[in-house]
């Protein structure tokens, strides 16, 4: 197969989160692909069971915020036209830092791997977090790219990381077509009495300050990928009913009505509703006021993070990180405004809504806005509670504590918040249980499903048990043996078990479903990338 020919049906997904990058390759299906006389095709030509995409390869580089980060390559077993290599399962890198050097690790893994060309990789989507009013994918040109570098503030940990990897796209892999997907498409649905702020509607509308909500391209595999996963069906009057958690270092969950967004947790940036692993989730937004004792210590404070932030771009300008790409600065400003007509104001409102709030170092009446953020994004939830990012470990440490209780790790943890370790496990469960509870309300009690997913909710049969025993009350009942073996029933037969359900079978009772699902983000983008009769060419 000519390269050419290879570039029209490659697709490389890139999931950019705020502890890792997965990355996975694809193959726009034969049956599927473009042709001069068809260029595009339509969901309508799939056949029952038929994905329009092919996966070849998956690879994961987790841990980027607690070095060292680790490093997995999993090629298709079922990819049989180009041998990746071996598989690879956790390797410690010391040398990928960030985001955008983990892509450059990648690529060239890829290459000595597989001695694939750049030029076979006819399509790049990349997963931007915040997208503002964007209602639909779209190809990366000049514009494009502005409109995200100016949504920037509103998600600090993810479109910087986003803009750098499709920057050393376009530089890596300059014949590929970058398109951005967008995670708050998925919330457009939701209605305006909760995405509204009670605060000025015209302040509101003219700075976009509203609730967006994030994890949109997870949520729309997951709620896709369960529609095939229920026995019953749902009554043929309305769509699915699902409460779902996509908890990893970012946590979130979605109320879905009737199949579509009706609530979120996250707002207008992904720092709100629920603790992450850096992240505070909620909190009375006053607290930012009262972190400092003086504007003084503020100002101290924010004199230290200029000069470390100099510090840093003079190593990454060392490092070549900051090389011109295809003729795009990152940000023309050197105090990283948006500036953009030369008043020397920051502009507040653009063709999509929003834009910086608040990062003019200059300005002494910003100065606590802006530490608040970087306190409230990278110096709260789980880090900061405990030390460690992984809830993983937090799980571990709680369970040694109590391992001399017959009780289970959350039971002894209500008796009292022994340690931090059981205060964060313990304050996420609360946390959690305060939406669920909402969510049920708002859904009038008909929920299909509660289900689990991210990081966290993979792979924590710990957490998932304290959740269970709390929601018994409302109808849902957890198998304990099939959640202690969501790990093997994933790894057991076939490799592509999506979707586990742990709930119970109630003798004479109609149990409410809880499913395990591993989402997959690069998936969601590659389908709905070679189903776009727009990106066909
Ligand atoms: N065995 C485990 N038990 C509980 N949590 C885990 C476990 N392994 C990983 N995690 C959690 O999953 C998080 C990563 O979730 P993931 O959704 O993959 O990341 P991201 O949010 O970067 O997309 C880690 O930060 C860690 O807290
Ligand atoms: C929106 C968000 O927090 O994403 P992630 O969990 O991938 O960091
Ligand atoms: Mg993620």
């Amino acid at each position: 197969m000519s390269e050419d020919r290879q570039g029209k049906d490659l697709i490389l997904a890139v999931n950019s989160g705020s502890s890792s990058l997965k990355i996975s390759l694809y193959r726009i299906a034969p049956a599927f692909s473009p042709t001069p006389s068809s260029p595009s095709s339509s969901i309508s030509s799939l056949a029952p069971g038929q994905e329009p995409v092919e996966l070849l390869l998956v690879s994961t580089i987790s841990n980027l915020s607690a070095p060292p980060a680790s490093f997995s390559w999993k090629p298709s077993p079922t990819s049989s036209t180009i041998n990746f290599g071996d598989k690879i399962k956790d390797s410690k890198i010391q040398k990928i830092t960030s985001h955008t050097n983990a892509f450059t690790y990648f690529l060239e893994h890829l290459k000595n791997a597989s001695g694939l060309e750049k030029g076979a990789i006819g399509k790049v989507c990349h997963r931007v977090v915040h997208g503002g009013d964007y209602v639909e994918p779209e190809i990366i040109d000049d514009q494009t790219y502005e409109r995200i570098q100016r949504l920037s503030d509103l998600a600090p940990l993810h479109n910087g990381a986003a803009l750098t990897l499709i920057k050393a796209t376009l530089q890596h892999l300059p014949s590929a077509t970058s398109i951005a997907y967008f995670d708050t498409i998925f919330h457009r649905t939701i209605p305006p009495h909760i995405y509204s702020y009670a605060i000025d509607p015209v302040v509101a509308r003219e700075r976009g300050l509203r609730k967006y909500g994030f994890h949109g391209l997870s949520y729309a595999y997951i709620l896709r990928t369960l529609s095939t996963h229920f026995t019953v069906p749902v009554p043929t009057t309305r769509g699915l009913n699902l409460i779902i958690m996509h908890l990893g270092s970012g946590a979130s969950m979605v109320c879905i009505k009737d199949g579509k967004s009706f609530d979120t947790t996250m707002g207008l940036t992904p720092v709100s509703g629920l603790p992450g692993a850096t992240r505070c989730g909620n909190v009375d937004p006053s607290l930012v006021f009262h972190w400092y004792g003086s504007v003084q210590a503020a100002a101290e404070e924010k004199e230290k993070e200029a000069e470390a932030q100099k510090e840093e771009e003079k190593e990454k300008e060392k490092d070549g990180d900051r090389k011109e790409t295809q003729g795009k600065e990152a940000d023309g400003d050197p105090d990283g405004d948006t500036d953009d007509d030369g008043d020397g104001k920051d502009d507040m409102d653009g063709p999509h809504g929003v834009s910086r709030l608040s990062h003019r170092h200059t300005a002494g009446v910003d100065v606590r806005v802006t530490i608040a953020e970087e306190i409230l994004n990278r110096r709260s939830g789980w880090k900061a509670m405990t030390g460690t990012t992984n809830f993983g470990e937090i799980v571990a440490k709680v369970k040694a504590s109590s391992s001399s209780s017959t009780t289970s790790p959350d039971e002894q943890g209500e008796q009292v918040d022994a340690d931090v370790y059981t205060l964060a496990f313990n304050l996420f469960l609360d946390r959690l249980l305060t939406y669920i509870g909402s969510y049920y309300l708002k859904l009038g009690g008909e929920i299909d499903a509660l289900v689990f997913a991210g990081g966290i909710g993979e792979k924590s049969p710990e957490l998932r048990e304290a959740i269970g025993k709390r929601v018994q009350c409302l109808g849902f009942s957890i198998d304990l043996d099939r959640n202690a073996n969501v790990g093997n029933a994933q790894a057991g037969e076939g490799e592509d078990q999506k979707v586990v359900d742990i709930s119970e079978n109630w003798e004479g009772k109609n149990g409410r479903k809880v499913f395990v699902v591993w989402t997959d983000e690069q998936l969601e983008m590659a389908r709905q990338c070679s189903l776009d009769p727009r990106f066909s060419q």
